[in-house]
């Protein structure tokens, strides 16, 4: 399993905007998106591509590149990984939407399933999970679980913020599985949140606090 923390300025320049206490649903749902974009294009960064022969503006035969091999379809968690969806579209915008919907038991911090639509071709394509916090690594492992039932053998994931504990989570469960982070943050505390990480992501998103 390989993890990509991306360090580039404007991620970390974003992620340090979010974390602040008080951040307006507005602010913290465009930046979510922002950085969303800007994990696309990191994660996306080694598609193969090849050379394809087309016409150019002089009416010359010229060579251009291609993406080719596996389509993508995008996969946000609900409900959360919605806010970053807006940014993931349209670097991908042919893409298909297979969207899954999982909320942790703020007892027991255990996943627990709700919705899943999945594309039908989905062993044909890479999946590209979205969700912003990677905590405990339960909805992402769950997550993968479903996804592999279905056939899916490729699966990267993006998220905001993740906490060491639930990389080794997921590493323990799948480590066929990279992901691409903003920022692997300290730890998780006593109730399952990350420490220093945003907050409730969903609630913030959506308003709902
Ligand atoms: O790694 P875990 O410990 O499983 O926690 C991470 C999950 O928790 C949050 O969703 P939440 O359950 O709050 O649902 P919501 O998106 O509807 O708010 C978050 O968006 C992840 O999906
Ligand atoms: O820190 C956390 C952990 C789980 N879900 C969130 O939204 N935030
Ligand atoms: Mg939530």
């Amino acid at each position: 399993m390989k993890v990509h923390e991306i360090k580039h300025p404007l991620v970390q320049h974003k992620l340090g905007l979010m974390r602040a206490n008080g951040i307006s649903t507005k602010n913290f749902r465009e930046l979510c998106g922002e950085v969303g974009a800007l994990l696309t294009y990191e994660a996306t960064r080694n598609l193969a591509t090849e050379q394809i022969t087309i016409e150019g503006w002089e009416g010359n035969q010229i060579e251009v590149e291609n993406i080719k091999g596996k389509k993508i379809t995008i996969v946000p968690i609900l409900r959360a990984g919605l806010g970053m969806l807006d940014g993931v579209i349209p670097l991908i915008p042919s893409a298909k939407i297979s969207v899954v919907g999982l909320y942790r038991d703020e007892e027991t911090l255990e996943a627990v399933p709700y919705f899943d639509k999945v594309v039908s071709d989905i062993e044909q394509r890479t999946a590209l999970i979205v969700d912003p916090m990677l905590a405990t690594g339960g909805t992402l492992i769950a997550t993968i679980d479903l996804l592999k039932s279905k056939g899916c053998k490729d699966i990267m994931g993006l998220f905001l913020v993740a906490s060491p504990e639930g990389i080794e989570k997921l590493q323990a469960a799948h480590d066929d599985v990279d992901i691409f982070v903003a920022s692997i943050d300290d730890h998780l505390n006593e109730n399952g949140y990350i420490v220093p990480g945003l907050g409730d992501a969903g609630d913030k998103i959506f308003g709902t606090k």
